[in-house]
């Protein structure tokens, strides 16, 4: 069977929030344009959209990916070898808001896609390792159509609704990136980093 299609099963099956598929193929359509030679991805969870961008980055990129949770960590190493990836990606056991801060080398393109109340940090955390170019992807960032709603969140979604909108209104404003917003799926925020001197 095919590995895709044995991942998405087992996603189904578990519950595992994986990258549904209109979100997916504007990653990919994104990789096949940009031919990121260096990937960071924040969220690996079973390792699908990791493996999915390594199927069409050029063969020398890299991806490094970090995910906190061990028994996803897991299997998603389980499933980065059996796809023969191990070389091309480099999955990082722990939490992103720490991890982030320890990273060296810049970044072509960045998929966010972990926990949806710290996408700002997350991204603040990596601007200076941003290449002039770079793209930066964040997935969900309209949470159910909560984010344009006029009507107020779910209590329990107030703080998740408050920060994507912070992170919209971020990325819609600096300078330093030109943003579109993807209204598919559960909304995609694709940015370009324009750099610094744009401030
Ligand atoms: C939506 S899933 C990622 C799906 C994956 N990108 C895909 O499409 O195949 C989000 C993942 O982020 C992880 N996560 C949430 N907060 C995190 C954090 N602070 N550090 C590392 N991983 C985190 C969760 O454990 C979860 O597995």
């Amino acid at each position: 069977m095919n590995l895709f299609k044995e991942i998405e099963d087992y996603a189904a099956e578990y519950n595992v929030p994986i990258i549904n598929k209109k979100s997916s193929n504007r990653l990919i359509e994104i990789v096949k344009q940009n031919k990121p030679k260096s990937i960071l991805e924040i969220g690996t969870a079973i390792g699908y959209s990791a493996l999915l961008m390594a199927h069409y980055m050029p063969l020398d990129s890299k991806i490094i990916t970090i995910e906190q949770d061990a028994a996803r960590i897991d299997i998603a190493y389980d499933y980065i070898a059996r796809a023969g990836k191990s070389e091309q990606i480099q999955l990082l056991d722990g939490d992103a808001s720490t991890i982030l801060l320890q990273l060296e080398g810049t970044f072509d393109m960045v998929f966010i896609d972990a926990a949806k109340a710290q996408y700002l940090d997350y991204l603040c955390k990596i601007i200076d390792k941003l290449a002039i170019g770079a793209v930066v992807i964040a997935d969900n960032v309209l949470f159910r159509g909560m984010v344009l709603s006029d009507d107020p969140p779910l209590r329990r979604y107030k703080t998740i609704v408050k920060r994507l909108k912070e992170y919209l209104q971020f990325v819609n404003t600096d300078p330093r990136f030109s943003t579109t917003l993807h209204f598919e799926g559960d909304g995609v925020a694709i940015s370009y980093y324009q750099g610094a001197n744009k401030k």
